[in-house]
């Protein structure tokens, strides 16, 4: 998926991956994740997500990255209102980097992101990150994620269904896939898997017949 879609999303506001309240994948499942409060999650792909504001509320240390500046200015924005601080916006390099205590938000590309740029990471929320690569770009996103993380604990939603039903995003990610990309470095355990067409008209109105949504415990081995 080219930057160009992503750019275009976000100014057209074609954004129906975004989701008002806090993921329910998220506040049933995050704490079967080893990290402890005060530690840094990362957040790949983060859009605009309320999840951050979830996380930080718990009190986690958070980290997003996310191609968009429009996606992070309203992020930024919701974080100063509903912490009462003030974020601070910088250019830095080819990066744009929104900071305040316990918060970095990134502006740049995922795949020329370092550890360096992130600093160390605990434990990783992918949400609608893994499932908007298309096949082409998904073992890339993954093995950025590891390398970038360091092989941190995760929690990962995916989605199924017949990808010859609908065109992606969000793309069909099956657990083998899953695991062709984390099962040499991580244990993989199924948390949820649930028939979701009913509470997802819009994917029913693009063709679906059948959806599933999976929540995957990623922790590492060893
Ligand atoms: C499907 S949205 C999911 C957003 C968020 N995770 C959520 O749950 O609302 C995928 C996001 O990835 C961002 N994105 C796509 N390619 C990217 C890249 N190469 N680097 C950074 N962000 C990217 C897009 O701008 C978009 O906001």
């Amino acid at each position: 998926m080219k930057h160009d879609f992503w750019h275009e999303r976000w100014e057209k506001q074609e954004i129906g991956f975004h989701l008002n309240d806090t993921n329910p994948a998220l506040t049933s499942h995050w704490h079967t994740i080893p990290v402890d409060l005060g530690e840094r999650v990362l957040v790949p792909l983060c859009g605009k997500s309320v999840d951050i504001l979830w996380l930080l509320r718990e009190g986690y240390q958070v980290v997003g990255v996310e191609l968009s500046e429009i996606a992070l200015d309203v992020l930024a924005e919701s974080i100063e209102e509903t912490f009462s601080l003030a974020v601070d916006k910088q250019q830095v390099g080819n990066l744009i980097l929104y900071r305040a205590a316990g918060i970095l938000l990134i502006c740049g590309d995922w795949f020329s992101l370092t550890s360096f740029d992130t600093g160390p990471i605990d434990a990783v929320y992918d949400r609608a990150a893994l499932v908007a690569m298309p096949e082409e770009m998904r073992a890339d996103y993954a093995s950025q994620l590891l390398k970038v993380s360091e092989n941190a604990p995760q929690l990962l939603v995916t989605f199924e269904y017949d990808q010859n039903e609908m065109s992606g995003p969000p793309f069909a990610v099956d657990q083998a896939q899953v695991e062709s990309f984390y099962a040499d470095t991580m244990n993989i355990d199924v948390m949820a898997d649930k028939d979701c067409l009913v509470d997802e008209p819009k994917f029913r109105e693009r063709g679906l017949s059948a959806l599933r949504e999976k929540v995957l415990r990623l922790t590492p081995k060893g």
